[in-house]
């Protein structure tokens, strides 16, 4: 950490500031970025926490807005030195309609990097995705890939696809001319399968758990190796890159980055299960009882009710065959590369990360402890 004597005089902006990735980034600021004086939080709905962060001696500036809105993303932006741009819609179960998706998390970057072309922010720092890599929709393995290793990156989903226009847009950003003439530096972070305090698809693993009587069912086969990052490190990462890149603008503009840290490579199920298993939930085996092409079968049908009960409700469970296809189809980082740019370490080991978070599902509502 800098010395707190440093001079407090830098403004940072973080859209999606209220999100689960958003607050983690907000807080790792506050605690580790010295040369902070304003923290403007940009989010569409704000969370009530942010009034107890504006005691310190940052000034926490909480702005409700829509990134799709480039007049209110200008205005957020004018004066800020560093854009974290966290905010997006994550939506993989079809909650929300292809057209919403692509206008926030497509109309909304480029919104973001017009705003810091016209207003004279120099320094960008995009929340991508593993999902703009893969894996693709044939299947293919990535396994422990690092940023150059060939992949066939095929999209077809809303998410991913946007994300990639998303992210492309943001690295071609880099380079251009901001108002007062100088370049715009920017980067991208592309965090595997975020866990931690306040990660909702746990959340609902977990009451799904309780419903089931303290069971899940195991719908993919063990080994099949699923990415997952600690929600801290990645905010980690985003703190120490936005740091960096005046300094080494050079090396890190136009860069994507993995995010990575201890977190040992497993299953999506089974590496809940290192959480939710002390929290008083067990994994029964079903490979048996649900054969692969029966949940083939089962997410095809979740699929064809949700087009079918569209005009009634809105019917969005965990599985469809694009969740089906993520989750069964093995996808690991293995990389340095943020190590070597910008001298990231994590700042939480695998015993922490896990440990934090199985506090936080224990704390919660209705525990099965
Ligand atoms: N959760 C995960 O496993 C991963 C997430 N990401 C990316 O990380 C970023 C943050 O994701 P999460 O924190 O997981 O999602 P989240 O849904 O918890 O946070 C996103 C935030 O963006 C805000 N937002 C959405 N639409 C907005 C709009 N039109 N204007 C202003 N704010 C808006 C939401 O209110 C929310 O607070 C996203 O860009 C996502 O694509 C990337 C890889 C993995
Ligand atoms: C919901 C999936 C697990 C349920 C599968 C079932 C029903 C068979 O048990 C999740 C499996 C993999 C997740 C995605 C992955 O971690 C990559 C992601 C990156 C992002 O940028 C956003 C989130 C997500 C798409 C994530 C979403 C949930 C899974 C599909």
């Amino acid at each position: 950490m800098a010395e707190s004597t440093e001079v407090r005089n830098l403004v940072y902006l973080v859209t999606g500031g209220c999100g689960f990735l958003g607050e983690h980034v907000v807080r790792m600021l506050l605690q580790r970025e010295p040369r902070l004086s304003e923290l403007r939080v940009f989010d569409l709905h704000l969370g009530p926490w942010l009034e107890e962060l504006k005691t310190g001696p940052v000034q926490v500036t909480a702005i409700q807005g829509d990134v799709t809105q480039a007049h209110e993303v200008a205005a957020a932006v004018a004066g800020a030195h560093v854009v974290i741009h966290a905010a997006g819609l994550v939506d993989v179960f079809g909650r929300a309609s292809p057209e919403t998706i692509h206008k926030v998390n497509v109309q909304g970057t480029k919104n973001v990097i017009e705003a810091c072309v016209q207003t004279g922010t120099r320094f960008l720092v995009y929340t991508s995705s593993m999902e703009v890599v893969g894996p693709n929709i044939k299947g293919h393995p990535f396994y422990r890939g690092n940023e150059d290793t060939p992949y066939e990156a095929v999209h077809k989903h809303p998410y991913p696809c946007s994300k990639a226009q998303a992210e492309r847009l943001v690295l071609e950003a880099n380079g251009r001319e901001v108002r007062g003439g100088l370049p715009l530096v920017t980067c991208a972070l592309r965090p595997t399968g975020i866990y931690g305090e306040g990660h909702q698809i746990m959340r609902d693993f977990y009451h799904q758990g309780l419903r089931l009587g303290g069971r899940l069912f195991r719908a993919i086969p063990a080994s099949v190796e699923h990415g997952r990052v600690y929600v801290g490190n990645v905010a980690w990462m985003h703190v120490l890159v936005a740091r960096e890149l005046e300094q080494r603008a050079a090396l890190v503009g136009g860069q994507v980055y993995f995010c990575y840290d201890k977190s040992p490579y497993k299953s999506y199920e089974d590496f809940n299960m290192e959480f939710l298993g002390p929290c008083g939930l067990r994994l029964v085996e079903t490979r048996l009882l649900a054969p692969y092409w029966l949940l083939m079968l089962l997410a095809a049908l979740n699929a064809l009710l949700q087009w079918l009960l569209r005009p009634l409700l809105l019917y969005a469970p965990l599985l469809n065959p694009y969740t089906l296809a993520v989750a069964n189809t093995t996808f690991t980082v293995s990389t340095d590369k943020a190590q070597r740019h910008f001298g990231y370490e994590p700042l939480f080991s695998w015993e922490d990360s896990r440990t934090r978070t199985i506090r936080w599902v224990q704390a919660m509502e209705g525990s099965a402890q």
